[in-house]
């Protein structure tokens, strides 16, 4: 697989591009989209088209400050783009309700938090309430899934524990376990990883990449990112390289966009491939 770098890039062209979109339609696509100008400013998200292909894991790299969370509240609906548009499962996504966006699409957003003395169950809970409506009361079926949600992020022993109780990592956990209850085919991480140990690290990551359906992630640790099926590489608001994670994790880009040398190390004992970074 090739890696596709963008005009507006300095980066130099890459090999002959390849479509992440496949033959399906794409689960999620942004097109040309501009958000945040500031008064004078270059805008935070500068003409960004990605194509997710559906049940692709798609991880989103970059600097600090280079747009990848703004990037992640277009593509989830959060905010709407000044110029551009998102499709989600095809549809432009203005012309979806609130509940239609919801039952496809779930973000599990960076520092979300609550004032609201709720326990772990009743956080995890309300990813159920796109689904429930006068027609459609809660069921044993919403209490099945919502346990199923907290014991994969193992948090099935604290459902009882309330918010403000709880450590950064168990926050995020729970967060994680909100969307998954949520049950939707696209799921948008921001940072997933951002306060875990690193057994919690390695146990979201093999969750994640055992969930079906269409993932995007947000991530700074490229060895994790290395685990995606396809990588977007953000900076100053571009995305600025894309492709297969051994195509796009090569010294040159990471020279350009992170500031740091590379170094491939091999493990003895399994032949894995290592990265390790250096200043320049
Ligand atoms: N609502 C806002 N108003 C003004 N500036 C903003 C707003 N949201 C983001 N920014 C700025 O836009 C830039 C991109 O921010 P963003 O959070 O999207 O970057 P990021 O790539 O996710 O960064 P990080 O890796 O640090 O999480 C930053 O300089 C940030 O300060």
């Amino acid at each position: 697989m090739s890696t596709q770098t963008h005009p507006q890039t300095h980066l130099q062209t890459s090999l002959q591009a390849s479509s992440p979109t496949g033959t399906a339609l794409p689960a999620l696509q942004g097109r040309d989209l501009v958000w945040g100008a500031t008064r004078g400013g270059a805008p935070i998200v500068r003409g960004v088209s990605l194509t997710v292909r559906a049940g692709a894991t798609v991880g989103l790299i970059g600097p600090n400050g280079s747009g990848k969370s703004s990037l992640m509240r277009l593509l989830a609906g959060v905010t709407q783009p000044q110029s551009g548009e998102v499709l989600l499962g095809g549809q432009p996504m203005q012309r979806l309700t609130r509940r239609q966006i919801a039952h496809q699409l779930a973000l599990v957003s960076q520092m979300a938090d609550t004032q609201d003395a709720i326990t772990v169950q009743d956080a995890v809970e309300l990813g159920r309430t796109p689904w429930l409506s006068a027609l459609q009361t809660w069921s044993a079926r919403d209490d099945a899934i919502v346990e199923q949600a907290l014991a994969d992020v193992g948090m099935a022993e604290k459902k009882g524990r309330v918010w403000n109780t709880l450590s950064g990592g168990e926050r995020q956990r729970v967060h994680i376990a909100r969307a998954l209850a949520q049950q939707t085919s696209v799921l948008l991480l921001d940072e997933p990883g951002n306060h875990l140990d690193i057994h919690h690290q390695l146990a979201l990551g093999q969750l994640i990449h055992r969930l079906p359906g269409t993932k995007v992630m947000a991530i700074h640790d490229l060895n994790q990112a290395r685990h995606c099926d396809w990588l977007a590489v953000m900076q100053q608001g571009r995305l600025v390289c894309e492709g297969a994670p051994d195509d796009v994790l090569q010294a040159d880009l990471l020279e350009q966009v992170f500031e740091v040398r590379l170094r491939v190390l091999t493990d003895p004992e399994d032949g894995a491939r290592v990265l390790r970074f250096l200043p320049l």
